[in-house]
């Protein structure tokens, strides 16, 4: 097995360059670039490093700690030296040196990690998700994730007790139908929990692509001043003359942490005869289709006709889970506006003065948060859906002898979220190639 090492640190030059090595030859490394024999396990000491010609490379500090006890399950050393690329450049220059010593592939530690069963697969996505993560929210999810391999490991074993009940009902049962009912119970609860965590799956997926929001509605009712309000910006221009916003304009803010991307679309009237403006409206439409929330801006000067043809494109276009907030803009005029259908979210607005937008942005949170719920445990959907149909089908079913037979199908599902169950070595290079150098 070679030695690896890596920069793992960020970008050059900067205050500290941290290298770790890993792999049967990360003490000699350290005892030969220190000239030091000594070396006590885990006690970050200061020493000088040399290369081959007994040339000083740098002043820095090391750390050597044995394995397994490691994030690699290796043994492994890491050297603190001064951040410039010419201390870097020579210190992995001098590290390629020695025999069975190499730089690492992207994610090579981790992948080192998840081999010598230091974190299950579930961990370690997580821990490229934490890596990856630009908001509060995608760095919460992150570590869900990595404690939701935990949470599999007791959803598996509680499922592994109603299975031995059921093996003894099968056998002994005295009040089988009483025994098998309470067993029903016990599973209905797992399901429960596994249908939770598919919600949160879901919501943490779409946290981390980002959500779009999509404002929509006729020229001039005030779609580029809300947007402006929103992003706390003059992003868009505003002006008097209907027509203005001729193409989608996107700008990004954070709601809940979640990472918006805030869609202004052009107006739309439905008689147009103007070439581009005709194309600014197919274009607002087709940004419906993907838009998780959509906000439909109305003013009082919208005829009833154009504000219900402004909604039914919203039906027709919109997929089955986005999300739609009306907001009656311009309500300084105090006039009245069309009829809005029920059920629908109504929040009320003066955009040229602010007056409202914090109730809109109130709102938003509250969809946001219902479309990415917080969640302390995060564990792939996919296999947890097949899970879920399983233990849905046990839930159902009279007989204890095929409920158990559902039950061990969705232990197998919750096998593979614990263990990694048979991941093959290109899902592998998949997930470790998103890895940087060094992790
Ligand atoms: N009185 C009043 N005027 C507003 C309000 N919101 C926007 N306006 C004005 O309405 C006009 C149109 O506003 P925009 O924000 O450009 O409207 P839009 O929907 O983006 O317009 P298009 O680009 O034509 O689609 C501007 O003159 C704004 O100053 C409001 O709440 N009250």
């Amino acid at each position: 097995m070679s030695t690896i090492f890596a920069l793992s640190s960020g970008t050059l030059p900067s205050a500290i360059a941290i290298f770790r090595v890993s792999g049967p030859q990360s003490l000699p490394v350290l005892r030969q670039l220190s000239r030091r024999k000594v070396w006590t396990p885990k006690m970050m000491e200061y020493t000088r490093l040399y290369d081959s010609q007994h040339k000083i490379i740098d002043e820095a500090m090391a750390v050597y700690f044995p394995g397994p006890k490691t994030f690699t399950g290796e043994d492994t050393a890491e050297f603190f030296l001064h951040g410039s690329q010419a201390v870097a450049t020579k210190f992995a220059t001098c590290l390629s040196e020695f025999e069975n010593v190499r730089e690492a592939r992207r994610g090579e530690f981790t992948r080192r990690a998840f081999h010598n069963g230091k974190m299950s697969l579930s961990a370690v996505r997580g821990l490229d998700r934490l890596i990856r993560s630009r908001t509060e929210k995608e760095r919460r999810a992150a570590f869900g994730q990595m404690r939701g391999g935990v949470r599999a490991i007791e959803i598996r074993k509680k499922l592994k007790e109603i299975l031995a009940k059921l093996f003894v009902i099968i056998d002994f049962g005295e009040h089988v139908e009483l025994e098998l009912k309470e067993a029903q119970r016990d599973v209905s609860e797992i399901l429960h929990e596994i249908q939770r965590m598919i919600r949160a799956w879901d919501g943490a997926e779409r946290a981390h692509r980002g959500l779009n929001i999509v404002l929509y509605g006729r020229p001039n009712s005030g779609k580029s001043s809300i947007l402006n309000q929103l992003a706390h910006d003059d992003v868009a221009i505003v002006s008097p003359i209907p027509g203005t916003t001729r193409d989608s304009l996107v700008t990004e803010v954070q709601i809940n942490g979640v990472r918006c991307r805030l869609t202004d679309t052009a107006g739309i009237r439905h008689h147009s005869s103007d070439i581009i403006e005709q194309e600014g409206i197919r274009r607002a439409k087709a940004r419906l289709e993907a838009a998780d929330i959509i906000v439909v801006v109305v003013d009082p000067e919208s005829e009833n006709q154009d504000f219900k043809s402004i909604l039914s494109d919203v039906t027709e276009m919109k997929n089955a889970e986005s999300k739609v907030i009306i907001v009656k803009n311009k309500t300084d005029l105090g006039l009245p506006y069309p009829d809005t259908p029920r059920g629908v979210q109504v929040v009320s607005t003066f955009a040229t003065s602010s007056h409202g937008c914090d109730e809109l942005r109130k709102s938003l949170e509250d969809i946001v948060e219902d479309l990415c719920p917080e969640a302390n445990f995060l564990l792939d959907a996919q296999l947890l859906r097949r899970c879920s149909n399983e233990l849905t089908c046990s839930v159902l079913c009279q007989d204890a002898a095929i409920m158990c037979s559902h039950i061990e199908t969705a232990l197998d599902q919750i096998g593979e979220l614990t263990e990694g169950g048979i991941v093959t070595e290109n899902v592998l290079d998949d997930i470790f190639s998103r890895f940087c150098i060094g992790k």
